[in-house]
């Protein structure tokens, strides 16, 4: 059984245990993106689309326009004669040194520029927290050789030069309050020659040239699977590809939230692990086979349609894995339900203590429940019994809230035909068998009996 909330989580990548000591697991550096490009040629487009689609994961983005420098009060009056376009335009050091605590996982306030009095200091800084992928966003980010060597991809937004005037007028006009003739002014004077100058050279550092910007799908579509080919989570889904990780959301990323935090109360964590088994279950239903049928309508017309598996039926590992099977009776009406206790621990690794399972159940495909994979070693015990009793392996469908890329490995290596279905993969386990960041002990929390004091 589970002993309380053991840790007091710092970050993805550490911990402390209650001695004060520190769990160290490896520290994932975040994946840096430039995106530069002419004025108005969507490069914020783009970058929204990359973050929507990546909303799975921490995403931080920061604009170079931030960096502008102050202009002296001499120099804002003259401010019609000043290159906006010019790389010494930006504080490229204070930029550089934002970008690299960023990437050391450090938290920064940036300078928040106001386009219409054209100042850093009136607006509030904006804090920008460590994050998994940090997009710099800016037209110069790929001039500078320090900012581009930051980057691990770096984008060219390629957009064609009438239209982006067009856009450049509209938005300076309507947005930022300006006249149209000083907007052309400025566009022939400054704008148009600095691109030429510095920012369409640039577009040869580029390992990616987006043309039409935001308008171009298919590129964003390429970029986002390159990020995540780059984050090792979906390697293992490479690696066993009978591991399945849920499609995650905000909500389903909300729900992690709640029910990881420390502070969350026992009814809290209830009904957000409650609502998180739910789509587990009725995803893990997803893979079972099925039957097509086809039938006809209140219209009149005919639905073709498939017939659910009716040769099934759920095992819990007790005790958080009997958490799971109020959702599995909600799915699949009158389901039977068999029990498999393993006690883990003493020297002898975890044993089978009690077994109750459905007599026929070689002949059933098995929905075996246990919200946390961890190191693996009790469901190995519990997907060999199952075996033993002649279930075949590739009957077997493994659900989790929580995985950890070593439980995988070990559950995978062993069953190679069984399925995993999963809502998250973790970073890590520690040598404790932790999940890291994890949850702490599932079945205490879920259950009410951890003894922690709560932090106020
Ligand atoms: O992959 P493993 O390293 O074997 O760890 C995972 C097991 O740990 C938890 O149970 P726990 O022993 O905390 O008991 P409980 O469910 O009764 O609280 C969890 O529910 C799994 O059964
Ligand atoms: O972190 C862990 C590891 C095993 N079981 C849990 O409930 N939590």
């Amino acid at each position: 059984m589970g002993s309380g909330l053991k840790e007091n989580i710092k970050n993805h990548s550490s911990a402390i245990r209650p001695n004060g000591s520190e769990v160290h697991t490896e520290q994932k550096q975040p994946f840096v993106i430039g995106v530069a490009g002419g004025t108005a040629s969507g490069k914020t487009t783009v970058c929204n689309m990359i973050i929507a689609q990546l909303h799975d994961q921490r995403v931080a983005l920061v604009n170079q326009d931030s960096f502008y420098r102050m202009l002296s009060k001499e120099k804002l009056k003259q401010v019609h004669e000043y290159n906006f376009d010019h790389p010494d335009a930006f504080d490229t050091d204070l930029l550089l040194s934002c970008m690299e605590k960023l990437k050391r996982g450090q938290a920064v306030t940036v300078p928040n520029y106001d386009y219409k009095s054209r100042r850093n200091n009136t607006l509030p800084q904006q804090k920008v927290n460590p994050s998994d992928v940090i997009i710099l966003e800016g037209i110069l980010v790929l001039h500078d050789s320090r900012v581009r060597d930051l980057m691990n991809m770096k984008i060219f937004v390629d957009t064609d030069s009438d239209l982006r005037l067009a856009r450049r007028i509209q938005r300076d006009t309507i947005e930022r309050g300006r006249d149209i003739r000083t907007v052309l002014d400025q566009y022939s004077k400054f704008v148009k020659p600095s691109f030429e100058e510095f920012i369409l050279p640039s577009k040869k550092y580029a390992d990616i040239i987006i043309p039409r910007g935001g308008d171009n799908d298919v590129a964003v579509d390429l970029i986002v699977q390159h990020i995540r080919t780059k984050f090792g989570q979906h390697d293992l889904c490479k690696i066993y590809p009978n591991v399945f990780i849920i499609h995650s959301t905000f909500q389903i990323r909300g729900m992690h939230t709640l029910i990881r935090d420390v502070n969350s109360t026992t009814h809290d964590f209830v009904f957000y692990a409650d609502r998180l088994i739910r789509l587990v279950v009725e995803h893990g239903l997803g893979h079972l086979p099925f039957t097509e049928k086809q039938i006809i309508t209140p219209t009149g017309s005919v639905y073709s349609g498939v017939v659910f598996c009716k040769r099934l039926c759920g095992v819990s590992i007790i005790r958080s894995g009997e958490s799971m099977e109020n959702a599995l009776r909600a799915c699949c009406k009158g389901i039977k339900i068999g029990k498999i206790l393993i006690h883990g621990e003493g020297n002898n690794g975890p044993r089978l203590m009690y077994e109750k399972l459905p007599e026929d159940i070689a002949s059933r495909h098995v929905l075996l429940l246990d919200p946390i994979l961890a190191s693996g070693n009790s469901s190995v015990q519990a997907i060999s019994l199952l075996v033993s009793k002649g279930v075949p392996e590739s009957n077997i469908i493994f659900l989790n809230l929580v995985a950890t890329p070593e439980g995988i490995h070990t559950v995978c290596k062993k069953f190679p035909e069984l399925k995993i279905v999963t809502s998250e993969i973790d970073v890590s386990l520690d040598d404790d068998l932790r999940v890291i960041p994890g949850m702490g002990e599932f079945g205490d929390r879920y259950f009410g009996t951890d003894e922690m004091p709560r932090q106020p």
